[in-house]
């Protein structure tokens, strides 16, 4: 919308413009002259700013209607007029109903319009298409000079009009109009809308409407302007005097030239050069015009930056600079896990820290790096790994490096803080002047509410970086709050967010979405992704895979045994499953129930456990626990006990007792990442390592953050004599880096898929020099299989969509799942393979080309980002179909698995990057 349009400039000019009032008969609220003959004939109705009552109502009425209309209000507009058209009298008549209640006093002095002739005239309105003004409203009065109150978007369609503040509320409504009036309503005509009066400033496109470009102006928005280096593709810098401002003289400019010296040469070869400055950008930030100089990334590093990660850098900086919008600094990177997004943000500060665009300047001179506690000497690590511990001083605050430290000393530019210890020093932070804010896995600020994000937005720095592995959109409103972080207000208020973005989006997505809120949800996603993808950078694992050594991913089915089968038998015939299956039971017991069979999948012993601990201290609360393990007791052996355990009680145990000694015995040399959800059944597998005497070191939540690096570090190390890592995913799942190890074992199954994946991209990342080996064990026709065929068949087999946070909780199953959950395979090989319904009979043993590849996609968001989701479900189980597979009497060539599938019903095979060599 032109700016012109604001009510300031506009006050005054409408008297001397042609207006335009709908005709009618009975208006007394109508100007002198003009309003004798522009009344409109039918009813005038007015939505009030009291939106919510109304939008109450509009609610209601969609309910009435049996139409799900709540969240659609950009888009209920028009639409709903011809939806109400088509609902029974009755519910007709409560519409016409709940429209009365908000007719303004003015507007009661109409004669009011008999229904049937305005739904006479609402069938007609599917003729017109709809027609979009840039307005400015008042009040209607009869005063001569009006005062402007604010800027709207009209909506006019046959002989109806809607008036839409511009957080997209509707404000105003009217029908009865001449549709020939409406057709050729211009720029400076006025118009009558209920108790409003609306002057023209000039035509919206449909496209604008749609995609919510018209509602940008005043949200927040009127900075967005993309600037040119956004828009167009990087060239290398050539000529750093070219663009030098206001060279007053000859000699100065020469001289200036000659102060002014790149850091880096930017000629060299390989070098990376940062866009320059647009002219605009000059004026906004180089007032004085002093040269611009390039900024060139320390060859340095550049000499171990993969083409993505140049990218990145570059992105980075644009963003930070405010080069790709005009006056917002903020970014996310998104990059999957694994792509070095740590490598691009120390390259980006380093090259701040040290260089200016303009005159040498340094463009930073600190940055505040906050992180998850685990993370923090990883940071510092990475540091000391690409620029060495010479070049910079960075410094890591924990129980023994207090943030005074940090302001004291003029040693440090770079602070690295846990997001538990910011809360802690905020006083101390906040005195602190920061240039640059990185906020890693920063999708905890998600949150707006909690503590730790409300008090980093506190912070005055402009230049703001998330990075996040994991998906932020699923979530509009969690995206909102991490686009807020990071520019905020670009989106606007967030009740202008909802109306705009969010409630037409949700709308189109739902079953009984009409054609046109379709179209309007699909425009005003794009239109979302294309204003986000300007500083939203999110690029796919598939481009670091070539970088990186095969992987080898193995699924082993593991027979449960005996004691397990007995007990599974059992658990299903309780009240309590019967129950959930009837959905009779409040509280949802069934996750005690999934529970239970999780723990009995992973070891007998934890649900003996379970029990014992019941039986000395019941609680009313959880009766329902205690019920599901009535008669249980009887099953376990007279004399079992918690410390009795044993492998041969468990399947999956077992089969990791045999695959472990395999891997000691053939690659001796090799390590082992033994990673659980639970740490009771770390404990176990920490057992089992003590019991053959293999070295161990272990990280969970218990481990103190302060020791956690050092514990990686010392693993990674080459010479390190540690046999296995046992991991807790939960703990250690997200930035670790073990590449001292090449085999990863997953005992148990989550439910997210990505919680999985995270755990095993701790060893299949750069700097991996082996082959690595993935196993995953399930249990046999267990519920670990159903979880498994549910994480692929949502996700398919690679990439991690789902969002970390959630878990089983938050899962919600139809009876019909929960049935099919709590079914026992007996006689199954591999229920995962019966449902291919391939007819290899258990044995092909010869892998199909993998389908395919998705392509990497840059700037994420909803458009993209849906495809390549959809994409990954189609895949999904066939997808499963193409890896090796065969049971477990088959032969196999496989050294390995000769040796261990003594216990295994029916395996899957995978190898990525078969090709790559070792
Ligand atoms: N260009 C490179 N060459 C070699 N190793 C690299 C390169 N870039 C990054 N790495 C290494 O790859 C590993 C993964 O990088 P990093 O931890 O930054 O990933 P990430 O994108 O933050 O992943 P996550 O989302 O899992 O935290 C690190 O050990 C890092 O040192
Ligand atoms: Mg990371």
């Amino acid at each position: 919308m032109r700016r012109s349009a604001a009510p300031s400039q506009c006050q005054g000019n409408s008297a001397k413009k042609p207006r335009f009032i709908p005709p009618g008969k009975n208006n007394t609220i109508c100007l002198k002259k003009e309003n004798e003959q522009l009344v409109p004939e039918m009813k005038l109705t007015e939505v009030e700013e009291k939106q919510q009552s109304s939008s109450g109502h509009i609610r209601a009425l969609s309910r009435i209607c049996g139409l799900n209309i709540n969240s659609a209000q950009a888009v209920e507009s028009l639409g709903e007029i011809n939806c109400m058209e088509k609902c029974n009298g009755e519910n007709e008549h409560k519409a016409a109903g709940m429209k009365r209640v908000n007719i303004p006093k003015a507007d009661l002095m109409l004669k009011p319009t008999p229904e049937i002739a305005r739904h006479k005239e609402e069938e007609d309105e599917c003729d017109y298409l709809a027609k979009y003004f840039s307005v400015v409203w008042c009040k209607a009065s009869k005063k001569k000079h009006k005062k402007w109150e604010g800027d709207a978007v009209l909506i006019a369609k046959g002989k109806s009009v809607i008036l839409k503040d511009m957080e997209g509320k509707d404000i105003g409504r009217g029908t009865g109009y001449k549709s020939k009036d409406l057709e050729s309503l211009g720029e400076g005509q006025t118009l009558i809308i209920g108790g409003k009066e609306i002057e023209v400033m000039g035509i919206i496109s449909a496209e604008e409407f749609n995609s919510g470009k018209c509602f940008q102006n005043d949200v927040g928005t009127s900075s967005i302007v993309p600037t040119a280096s956004s828009q167009c593709s990087l060239k290398p810098f050539c000529c750093p005097l070219k663009n030098l401002c206001n060279p007053s003289t000859k000699q100065n400019l020469l001289k200036d030239s000659q102060n002014y010296k790149p850091r880096h040469d930017p000629d060299a070869s390989n070098s990376l050069v940062m866009p320059r400055p647009t002219p605009d950008h000059q004026r906004i930030f180089n007032k004085a015009g002093i040269p611009v100089v390039d900024v060139v990334v320390d060859p340095y590093l550049v000499n171990h930056l993969r083409p993505h990660q140049k990218e990145g850098i570059v992105f980075l900086y644009e963003c930070v600079m405010g080069m790709r919008l005009s006056g917002r600094f903020g970014a996310i990177l998104a990059d999957e896990m694994g792509l070095g997004k740590t490598l691009q943000c120390i390259s980006l500060v380093w090259t701040l820290l040290h260089q200016g665009l303009y005159g040498c300047k340094p463009i930073i001179k600190k940055a505040l790096i906050v992180t998850p506690g685990s993370l923090v000497k990883n940071w510092k690590k990475e540091f000391q790994k690409w620029l060495g511990s010479e070049r910079i001083k960075v410094f890591t605050v924990d129980q023994d490096n207090k943030v005074e430290e940090f302001i004291n000393s003029p040693l440090y530019s770079v602070l690295i803080i846990s997001y538990e210890m910011v809360l802690r020093s905020l006083d101390q932070i906040q005195a602190i002047e920061f240039n640059l804010l990185i906020c890693d896995e920063g999708h905890r600020l998600k949150n707006s509410s909690i503590k730790t994000t409300s008090a980093l937005i506190s912070l005055p720095c402009e230049k703001r970086i998330i990075l996040t592995g994991t998906p932020i959109q699923n979530d509009l409103q969690e995206f909102y709050a991490l686009i807020e972080f990071v520019n905020p207000g670009i989106l606007g208020s967030l009740s202008t967010y909802r109306k705009i973005y969010e409630e037409p989006v949700i709308r189109s997505r739902e079953p009984s979405a009409t054609k046109e809120e379709k179209e309007l949800g699909e425009k005003r996603a794009a239109e979302l992704t294309r204003l986000t993808g300007l500083f939203i950078l999110r690029r796919t694992q598939e481009i670091i895979n070539k970088f990186l050594p095969p992987k080898k991913e193995t699924i082993l089915f593991c027979r449960p045994t005996v004691l397990q089968l007995g007990l599974y038998r059992k658990l299903l015939r309780s009240r309590v499953v019967r129950s959930c299956l009837q959905g009779v039971l409040e509280n949802s017991p069934h996750l005690i129930c999934i529970g239970a069979l999780k723990k009995l999948c992973n070891h007998p012993c934890l649900l003996f456990k379970a029990i014992k601990e019941k039986e000395s201290n019941p609680t009313c609360d959880e009766c329902e626990e205690s019920n599901l393990y009535e008669g249980l007791r009887d099953i376990f052996p007279e004399d079992y006990t918690f410390t009795t355990f044993t492998e041969t009680d468990s399947g999956k145990l077992q089969v990791l007792a045999k695959l472990l000694e395999t891997i000691c015995e053939l690659s001796p040399s090799e390590r082992i990442v033994l990673v659980s959800h639970y740490t009771q059944t770390l404990n176990i597998l920490q057992d089992l390592c003590k019991h053959y005497g293999y070295s161990y070191t272990r990280l969970d939540g218990h481990t103190p953050i302060s020791q956690r690096q050092q514990i990686v570090d010392s693993f990674n190390n080459k010479f390190c004599s540690t046999f296995i890592f046992l991991l807790s995913s939960k703990a250690g799942g997200v930035g670790l880096n073990l590449i001292g190890a090449s085999h990863l074992i997953l005992y148990d199954i989550d439910w997210n898929p990505a919680t999985d994946i995270q755990a095993m991209a701790r060893v299949w990342r750069d700097g991996q020099k082996h082959t690595v080996h993935i196993y995953r064990l399930l249990t046999t026709g267990s519920i670990e299989e159903k979880i498994y065929q549910r994480q692929i068949s949502k996700q398919g087999l690679s990439g991690a969509v789902i969002d970390l946070s959630k878990t089983s909780e938050h899962i919600r199953f139809s009876t019909e799942e929960l049935r099919n959950l709590f079914i026992l395979h007996e006689d199954s090989n591999c229920v995962t393979h019966d449902l291919l319904e391939c007819n290899c009979m258990g044995k092909k043993d010869h892998q199909y080309p993998s389908p395919e590849k998705l392509s990497v996609y840059t700037g994420c968001q909803h458009g993209q980002y849906q495809e390549k989701a959809d994409a990954k479900k189609s895949l999904s189980m066939s997808q499963l179909m193409q890896w090796k597979h065969f049971s477990g009497q088959h032969q196999t060539l496989d050294p390995f698995l000769e040796r261990i599938k003594k216990h295994i019903s029916f395996i899957f095979q995978n190898v990525t990057n078969p090709a790559t060599p070792t």
